[in-house]
């Protein structure tokens, strides 16, 4: 699935090619975005306590609501740091922080979602733990 014209502007000519260039746009959020690489992190934590506390099939349902809100917002966050970055460059722009701040302001709305989810589902669970 190696993508050969690294300079391909046209559309992709099949499936395969469009899902090579899909993993490559995976590939460059996990290598460099640092907030994508935690929210996985946080993420295989969180699914390792799932499995440990054996929590209910509605609850993973929930907990993978919130994983993918946290990663989509995320990943709109860095289109629109690639895109203003591509727009405005290295220069000071007051409509280039507003977007970029209310992308940051997504991501955090969403992690939000996230940890009132795990409270909800975790929080009874480790109290009845420790009782
Ligand atoms: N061109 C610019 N003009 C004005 N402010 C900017 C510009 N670029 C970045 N900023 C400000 O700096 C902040 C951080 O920039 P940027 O989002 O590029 O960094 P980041 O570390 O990748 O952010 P994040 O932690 O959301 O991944 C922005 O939220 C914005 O407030």
């Amino acid at each position: 699935m190696a993508l050969k014209d690294k300079r391909q502007i046209d559309k992709n000519k099949h499936f395969f090619q469009s899902v090579g260039h899909a993993l490559e746009g995976i590939k460059k959020l996990v290598v460099e975005e640092r907030n994508f690489r935690f929210d996985l992190i946080i993420t295989a934590v969180v699914l390792c306590f799932g499995l440990f506390l054996r929590i209910a099939i509605y609850d993973w349902l929930w907990l993978f609501a919130a994983f993918f809100s946290v990663i989509g917002s995320e990943v709109l966050n860095s289109i629109v740091e690639n895109v203003v970055d591509l727009i405005v460059g290295h220069h000071f722009d007051l409509m280039a922080k507003r977007a970029k701040d209310i992308a940051a302001g997504g991501v955090l709305l969403s992690a939000l979602f996230a940890v009132i989810i795990g409270a909800l589902i975790f929080i009874p669970r480790i109290f009845a733990l420790l009782k």
